[in-house]
Protein backbone atom coordinates (compact mmCIF):
# COMPACT_ATOMS: atom_id res chain seq x y z
CA UNK A 1 0.00 0.00 0.00
CA UNK A 2 1.12 3.57 -0.96
CA UNK A 3 2.09 6.12 2.04
CA UNK A 4 0.09 8.91 3.26
CA UNK A 5 0.18 12.03 1.64
CA UNK A 6 1.61 14.49 4.07
CA UNK A 7 0.55 18.05 3.81
CA UNK A 8 1.54 20.33 5.86
CA UNK A 9 -1.35 23.45 7.05
CA UNK A 10 0.65 26.71 8.56
CA UNK A 11 -0.06 30.01 8.70
CA UNK A 12 0.66 33.21 10.97
CA UNK A 13 -1.09 34.00 14.14
CA UNK A 14 -4.72 33.62 14.07
CA UNK A 15 -4.70 33.74 10.26
CA UNK A 16 -7.62 30.60 10.42
CA UNK A 17 -5.16 27.16 10.92
CA UNK A 18 -7.03 25.77 13.67
CA UNK A 19 -10.30 26.45 11.89
CA UNK A 20 -9.24 25.02 8.78
CA UNK A 21 -7.97 22.10 10.64
CA UNK A 22 -11.49 21.38 11.45
CA UNK A 23 -12.99 21.30 7.92
CA UNK A 24 -10.20 18.24 6.73
CA UNK A 25 -11.08 16.75 10.36
CA UNK A 26 -14.82 16.75 9.70
CA UNK A 27 -14.07 15.44 6.19
CA UNK A 28 -12.54 12.52 7.57
CA UNK A 29 -8.57 13.31 6.99
CA UNK A 30 -6.92 12.62 10.30
CA UNK A 31 -5.16 16.06 11.63
CA UNK A 32 -2.14 16.28 13.93
CA UNK A 33 -1.83 19.39 16.05
CA UNK A 34 1.01 20.88 16.99
CA UNK A 35 -0.50 23.52 19.41
CA UNK A 36 -2.36 20.59 20.85
CA UNK A 37 0.58 18.48 21.18
CA UNK A 38 2.75 21.60 23.11
CA UNK A 39 -0.91 21.70 25.66
CA UNK A 40 -0.34 17.69 26.59
CA UNK A 41 3.34 17.97 26.69
CA UNK A 42 2.42 20.69 29.45
CA UNK A 43 -0.07 18.88 31.70
CA UNK A 44 0.23 16.77 34.51
CA UNK A 45 2.28 14.03 33.61
CA UNK A 46 3.72 15.48 30.22
CA UNK A 47 6.67 14.81 28.73
CA UNK A 48 7.84 18.54 29.12
CA UNK A 49 6.85 19.18 32.46
CA UNK A 50 10.08 17.89 33.98
CA UNK A 51 12.62 19.54 31.52
CA UNK A 52 10.67 22.82 31.84
CA UNK A 53 10.28 22.60 35.67
CA UNK A 54 14.55 22.70 35.65
CA UNK A 55 14.90 25.38 33.66
CA UNK A 56 12.08 27.83 34.61
CA UNK A 57 10.92 26.63 38.13
CA UNK A 58 8.11 29.58 38.68
CA UNK A 59 6.48 28.47 35.31
CA UNK A 60 5.36 25.01 37.05
CA UNK A 61 1.82 25.16 39.08
CA UNK A 62 0.14 22.02 40.02
CA UNK A 63 2.93 19.62 38.21
CA UNK A 64 2.11 21.34 34.81
CA UNK A 65 3.65 24.13 32.64
CA UNK A 66 1.34 27.33 33.70
CA UNK A 67 1.16 29.08 30.47
CA UNK A 68 0.22 32.05 32.37
CA UNK A 69 3.27 31.94 34.36
CA UNK A 70 5.61 31.07 31.33
CA UNK A 71 3.99 34.15 29.50
CA UNK A 72 5.58 36.13 32.31
CA UNK A 73 8.76 34.64 32.13
CA UNK A 74 9.14 34.94 27.99
CA UNK A 75 7.89 38.43 28.54
CA UNK A 76 10.88 39.51 30.79
CA UNK A 77 13.65 37.60 28.96
CA UNK A 78 13.81 37.66 25.02
CA UNK A 79 15.79 34.53 24.93
CA UNK A 80 13.78 32.19 27.40
CA UNK A 81 11.53 31.30 24.55
CA UNK A 82 14.57 29.76 22.52
CA UNK A 83 15.23 27.39 25.50
CA UNK A 84 11.44 26.58 25.99
CA UNK A 85 11.62 25.68 21.93
CA UNK A 86 14.62 23.19 22.31
CA UNK A 87 12.96 21.25 25.14
CA UNK A 88 9.50 21.32 23.24
CA UNK A 89 10.32 20.74 19.60
CA UNK A 90 12.24 17.78 19.59
CA UNK A 91 9.14 16.49 21.73
CA UNK A 92 6.41 17.15 19.33
CA UNK A 93 8.78 15.74 16.25
CA UNK A 94 8.39 12.70 17.97
CA UNK A 95 4.66 12.77 18.63
CA UNK A 96 4.25 13.97 14.93
CA UNK A 97 6.39 10.68 13.73
CA UNK A 98 4.69 8.53 15.96
CA UNK A 99 1.16 10.13 14.48
CA UNK A 100 2.12 9.31 11.19
CA UNK A 101 3.04 5.55 11.77
CA UNK A 102 -0.26 4.99 13.77
CA UNK A 103 -2.06 6.17 10.28
CA UNK A 104 -0.13 4.74 7.92
CA UNK A 105 -3.66 3.55 6.26
CA UNK A 106 -4.85 6.75 5.66
CA UNK A 107 -4.21 8.27 2.16
CA UNK A 108 -3.92 11.80 3.27
CA UNK A 109 -2.57 13.03 6.73
CA UNK A 110 -3.13 17.19 7.81
CA UNK A 111 -0.33 18.13 9.56
CA UNK A 112 -1.24 21.28 11.62
CA UNK A 113 2.48 23.31 12.25
CA UNK A 114 2.56 27.02 13.15
CA UNK A 115 6.34 26.97 12.59
CA UNK A 116 6.09 24.51 9.71
CA UNK A 117 8.76 26.72 7.74
CA UNK A 118 10.69 28.12 10.58
CA UNK A 119 11.61 24.75 11.91
CA UNK A 120 12.33 23.16 8.52
CA UNK A 121 9.40 20.44 9.01
CA UNK A 122 7.84 21.33 5.77
CA UNK A 123 10.38 19.59 3.80
CA UNK A 124 9.55 16.04 5.32
CA UNK A 125 5.64 17.05 3.69
CA UNK A 126 4.50 16.35 0.32
CA UNK A 127 3.18 19.77 -0.10
CA UNK A 128 2.61 22.65 1.98
CA UNK A 129 -0.74 24.76 2.66
CA UNK A 130 -1.03 28.12 4.15
CA UNK A 131 -3.79 30.09 5.30
CA UNK A 132 -4.02 33.77 5.10
CA UNK A 133 -6.30 36.70 5.49
CA UNK A 134 -5.69 40.57 5.19
CA UNK A 135 -3.12 42.09 7.91
CA UNK A 136 -5.69 44.23 9.72
CA UNK A 137 -8.42 41.31 9.65
CA UNK A 138 -5.48 38.71 11.56
CA UNK A 139 -4.96 41.77 14.27
CA UNK A 140 -8.41 42.77 15.08
CA UNK A 141 -9.05 38.52 15.31
CA UNK A 142 -6.01 38.14 17.31
CA UNK A 143 -6.34 41.26 19.74
CA UNK A 144 -9.85 39.98 20.49
CA UNK A 145 -8.71 37.24 22.34
CA UNK A 146 -8.50 37.46 26.45
CA UNK A 147 -5.10 38.55 27.97
CA UNK A 148 -3.73 38.90 23.90
CA UNK A 149 -1.69 42.47 24.42
CA UNK A 150 -0.31 44.91 21.33
CA UNK A 151 2.87 43.99 22.70
CA UNK A 152 2.24 40.03 23.22
CA UNK A 153 1.44 39.81 19.63
CA UNK A 154 4.40 41.72 18.10
CA UNK A 155 6.79 40.09 19.92
CA UNK A 156 4.86 36.96 18.38
CA UNK A 157 4.61 38.20 15.01
CA UNK A 158 8.51 38.98 15.27
CA UNK A 159 9.37 35.66 15.57
CA UNK A 160 6.96 34.25 12.59
CA UNK A 161 8.33 34.39 9.10
CA UNK A 162 6.01 36.80 7.41
CA UNK A 163 2.77 36.44 5.96
CA UNK A 164 4.16 37.02 2.45
CA UNK A 165 7.64 34.69 2.48
CA UNK A 166 4.90 31.86 3.99
CA UNK A 167 2.60 32.43 0.77
CA UNK A 168 6.04 32.87 -1.50
CA UNK A 169 7.00 28.89 -0.36
CA UNK A 170 3.28 27.59 0.33
CA UNK A 171 2.29 25.00 -2.98
CA UNK A 172 -1.36 25.52 -1.77
CA UNK A 173 -2.80 28.35 -0.39
CA UNK A 174 -6.41 29.16 0.91
CA UNK A 175 -8.21 32.91 1.96
CA UNK A 176 -9.86 32.90 5.41
CA UNK A 177 -11.80 35.24 5.42
CA UNK A 178 -15.60 33.65 4.95
CA UNK A 179 -16.13 30.07 6.38
CA UNK A 180 -18.32 28.76 3.67
CA UNK A 181 -15.91 29.80 0.88
CA UNK A 182 -12.80 28.14 2.92
CA UNK A 183 -15.14 24.89 3.62
CA UNK A 184 -15.33 24.74 -0.20
CA UNK A 185 -12.07 25.35 -0.57
CA UNK A 186 -10.97 22.66 1.72
CA UNK A 187 -13.00 20.23 -0.06
CA UNK A 188 -11.67 21.16 -3.42
CA UNK A 189 -8.21 21.13 -2.58
CA UNK A 190 -9.19 17.20 -1.28
CA UNK A 191 -10.68 16.07 -4.46
CA UNK A 192 -7.42 17.25 -6.20
CA UNK A 193 -5.14 15.45 -3.64
CA UNK A 194 -6.84 12.54 -3.84
CA UNK A 195 -6.91 12.88 -8.05
CA UNK A 196 -3.85 13.79 -8.09
CA UNK A 197 -2.75 10.28 -6.25
CA UNK A 198 -4.88 8.24 -7.89
CA UNK A 199 -3.86 9.48 -11.12
C1 LIG B 1 4.28 31.00 23.90
C2 LIG B 1 3.18 30.17 24.58
C3 LIG B 1 3.44 30.07 26.09
C4 LIG B 1 1.83 30.90 24.36
O1 LIG B 1 0.78 30.11 24.84
P1 LIG B 1 -0.75 30.49 24.48
O2 LIG B 1 -1.62 29.49 25.20
O3 LIG B 1 -0.98 31.94 24.74
O4 LIG B 1 -0.88 30.34 22.90
P2 LIG B 1 -0.86 29.02 21.96
O5 LIG B 1 0.10 28.01 22.48
O6 LIG B 1 -2.26 28.61 21.70
O7 LIG B 1 -0.21 29.59 20.63
C5 LIG B 1 -0.91 30.53 19.83
C6 LIG B 1 -0.10 30.88 18.61
O8 LIG B 1 1.10 31.55 18.99
C7 LIG B 1 2.09 31.30 18.04
N1 LIG B 1 3.29 30.67 18.69
C8 LIG B 1 3.34 29.76 19.70
N2 LIG B 1 4.60 29.43 20.01
C9 LIG B 1 5.38 30.14 19.17
C10 LIG B 1 6.78 30.25 18.96
N3 LIG B 1 7.63 29.51 19.69
N4 LIG B 1 7.22 31.10 18.00
C11 LIG B 1 6.37 31.82 17.24
N5 LIG B 1 5.04 31.76 17.38
C12 LIG B 1 4.55 30.95 18.33
C13 LIG B 1 1.46 30.33 17.02
O9 LIG B 1 0.89 31.05 15.94
C14 LIG B 1 0.38 29.69 17.80
O10 LIG B 1 -0.60 29.12 16.98
C15 LIG B 1 3.11 28.75 23.96
O11 LIG B 1 2.68 28.82 22.64
C16 LIG B 1 4.45 28.03 24.02
O12 LIG B 1 4.83 27.51 25.07
N6 LIG B 1 5.16 27.98 22.87
C17 LIG B 1 6.44 27.30 22.81
C18 LIG B 1 6.30 26.00 22.10
C19 LIG B 1 6.17 26.20 20.61
O13 LIG B 1 7.13 26.55 19.94
N7 LIG B 1 4.95 26.01 20.08
C20 LIG B 1 4.66 26.19 18.69
C21 LIG B 1 4.16 24.94 18.06
S1 LIG B 1 5.50 23.87 17.54
N1 LIG C 1 -12.39 30.88 6.88
C1 LIG C 1 -12.70 31.76 7.83
N2 LIG C 1 -13.64 32.69 7.63
C2 LIG C 1 -13.96 33.59 8.59
N3 LIG C 1 -13.38 33.63 9.83
C3 LIG C 1 -12.44 32.73 10.09
C4 LIG C 1 -12.04 31.75 9.12
N4 LIG C 1 -11.08 30.98 9.66
C5 LIG C 1 -10.87 31.46 10.92
N5 LIG C 1 -11.68 32.50 11.18
C6 LIG C 1 -11.72 33.25 12.47
O1 LIG C 1 -10.40 33.71 12.77
C7 LIG C 1 -10.08 33.54 14.16
C8 LIG C 1 -8.78 32.76 14.29
O2 LIG C 1 -8.94 31.44 13.77
P1 LIG C 1 -8.11 30.19 14.30
O3 LIG C 1 -8.20 30.09 15.78
O4 LIG C 1 -8.51 29.04 13.46
O5 LIG C 1 -6.63 30.67 13.91
P2 LIG C 1 -5.22 29.99 14.18
O6 LIG C 1 -4.37 30.28 12.99
O7 LIG C 1 -5.41 28.56 14.54
O8 LIG C 1 -4.71 30.82 15.42
P3 LIG C 1 -3.38 30.58 16.35
O9 LIG C 1 -2.20 30.89 15.49
O10 LIG C 1 -3.51 31.53 17.47
O11 LIG C 1 -3.41 29.16 16.81
C9 LIG C 1 -11.29 32.85 14.77
O12 LIG C 1 -12.04 33.83 15.43
C10 LIG C 1 -12.08 32.30 13.59
O13 LIG C 1 -13.47 32.33 13.82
Amino acid sequence: MSKPFLLGLTGSIGMGKSTTAAMFAEAGVPVWDADQTVHDLYAKDGAAVAPIAAAFPSAIKAGAVDRVELKKLLANDKTALNRVEEIVHPLTTASRSQFIADHSEADLILLDIPLLFETGADAACDATLVVSAPAEVQRARVLERPEMTEAQLDFILSRQMPDAEKRRRATFIIETVDLEQTRQDVRNLIAQIRGEQNA
